[in-house]
């Protein structure tokens, strides 16, 4: 070998070392800031794919199928994980779940729903939220303090039923008797007597605007950053006008219940009632009157449409599939055939019904998308998830995927009767409470709500479908806002069968 070959040898070798060195230095670097897999996106729009078609679940659990149960999408200037499986939502609500407990940062939600994050559910997790919680699961949302609502429950839903049987023969909107008896109910058990008829026929029908802006697309939402979007957005200047409305009325009443506080008197407190406890001086968190509305109104954000698009969806379920309806009336009519009404006292033993509510928890999550916000960067499946990152984690996904439930897309509601699997936030193929420390907490609020009008409606009536419509014709479309909610209202014919 000469001496030119040698040099040469070498020289190939010195670079085919350098460069290896190089390849796995990057590797390794690139492993670590790896973002999760995605769609293509394009520079400034990021994906447009989950902006296109009306139901962002739906669209993202496409997606999903293609990129994994661990997405990440970049929607405007917003950057987004999309959570589809099990595995991956027992790793956000569970295994990593004190980073991952922040509420993602809307500026137009936060700002001016939640009283610049006053309020309890699009608050950060911290002292205030902490204080908050404490509230809720000692003072306000126990079971004590729901079985002292039972009263305005039971003559609310009475009200409802009696109401239908005044239409029998005709077509009834059933959609908005049950969303009004909700929100009736949520007035109620937060006002108490001191609000007017009009202030909750005001305050609900602004709340109703409010929560379907909350799911509208809008530059504003998609990029933050950009304050003439902000300024320029009909999205913000309606929301504004709204929460202007909705705030004038809390006000109200809160100033009506510190003028008419009668000492010593033996009442049933409302939910403003326990508030104001907390904002005496001496007490451990003193909440001020913008923090009061902030809660109240989390109150009907959080418990009225999802309480009522339940109630929908499961009588919508029940009518599409006859054998199922037949099933569930036959149980509330056994249960309370000696009775003859239907009250509070023997819910318990509605197992069949039980089964009905959590098949349609399954189905149709109220919160379709849980949103949750990365506290700090961290690892999962070795991708790099940022800080400061929005997650919607697809309860919606979740609860259709055919590797966790037989026929998925089929209402079974059997499918619970010798399971075990509960919506408590243990078992994660069906979260619609969610699960970890950002858990629902009004479940024993909602579940009367639900299960009370529901044992009602099947006890006192036969339904019929309009128009010699069948029950393969029903529309089962979606509308996807704050909450999802049928898009076509339920309108059905009432038949007595037991007077109400
Ligand atoms: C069927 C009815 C309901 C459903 C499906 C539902 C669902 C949910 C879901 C999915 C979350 C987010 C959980 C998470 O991030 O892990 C949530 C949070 C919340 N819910 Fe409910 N909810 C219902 C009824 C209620 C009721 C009746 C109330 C109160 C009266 C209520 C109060 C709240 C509050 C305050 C939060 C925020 C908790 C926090 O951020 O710490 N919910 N709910």
């Amino acid at each position: 070998m000469d001496l030119q070959n040698l040099w040469f040898i070498l020289t190939t070798f010195f670079f085919l070392f350098v460069l290896i060195n190089l390849v796995i230095k990057k590797s390794t670097s690139s492993n670590k800031t790896k973002l999760p897999p995605g769609p293509w996106k394009l520079p400034l729009i990021g994906n447009i794919q989950p902006l296109v078609g009306p139901l962002p679940h739906e669209t993202l659990r496409n997606l999903a199928s293609k990129y994994g149960p661990l997405m990440y999408v970049k929607l405007g200037e917003v950057s987004n994980i999309i959570i589809s499986s099990t595995e991956m939502a027992q790793e956000i609500m569970k295994t990593q779940d004190l980073n991952f407990c922040d509420r993602p940062r809307d500026s137009l939600v936060s700002r001016i729903i939640a009283y610049d994050g006053r309020g309890f559910s699009f608050s950060d997790y911290g002292d205030h939220w902490r204080q908050l919680r404490k509230i809720c699961t000692t003072e306000l949302l126990t079971t004590k303090r729901v079985q002292s609502f039972r009263f305005i429950r039971e003559e609310e839903v009475s009200e409802m039923v009696k109401s239908i049987s005044e239409s029998e023969g005709s077509i009834v909107n059933l959609t908005n008797k049950i969303l009004s008896l909700t929100y009736g109910i949520t007035a109620k058990t937060a006002f108490g007597k001191s609000h007017s008829y009009q202030q909750q026929k005001a305050f609900v029908s602004a709340m109703e605007k409010l929560l379907l802006l909350v799911g509208e697309k809008s530059l504003a939402k998609l990029y933050p950053s950009v304050k003439v979007f902000q300024v320029l957005s009909k999205t913000k200047a309606r929301m504004e006008e709204l929460h202007k409305k909705t705030d004038k009325i809390l006000q109200d009443i809160i100033d009506d219940h510190k003028n008419n506080k009668k000492e010593g008197e033996e009442v049933v407190e409302d939910l403003v009632d326990v508030l104001l406890k907390f904002q005496k001086e001496d007490s451990e968190f003193p909440l001020d009157d913008e923090s009061i509305k902030a809660v109240v109104q989390d109150m009907f954000v959080a418990g009225s449409e999802t309480s009522s698009a339940v109630v929908d969806w499961a009588m919508a379920e029940m009518i599409k599939k006859p054998k199922v309806m037949k099933a569930a009336q036959s149980e509330v009519r056994k249960v309370y055939g000696n009775k003859g009404y239907v009250d509070e006292s023997e819910l318990h033993q509605l197992t069949y019904l039980k089964c009905v509510i959590k098949e349609t928890l399954r189905l149709h999550p109220s919160l379709p998308l849980a949103p949750r916000s990365t506290r700090e960067t961290c690892q999962i499946m070795g991708y790099h998830i940022p800080a400061n990152c929005n997650i919607l984690i697809n309860v919606w996904a979740i609860g259709r995927d055919p590797r966790y439930w037989v026929d998925a897309e089929n209402f079974m509601p059997e499918r619970f009767l010798d399971s075990s699997i509960d919506y408590r936030g243990t078992n994660f193929e069906l979260i619609p409470f969610g699960g970890g420390r950002r858990m629902c907490p009004g479940i024993a609020f909602a579940t009367p709500n639900m299960e009370l009008p529901l044992a009602k409606l099947l006890y006192h009536f036969d339904w019929k479908f309009p128009h010699g419509m069948n029950n393969e014709e029903l529309d089962m479309t979606e509308l996807f806002g704050m909450t999802v909610r049928r898009k076509n209202d339920l309108c059905l014919i009432p038949i007595t069968t037991h007077q109400p």
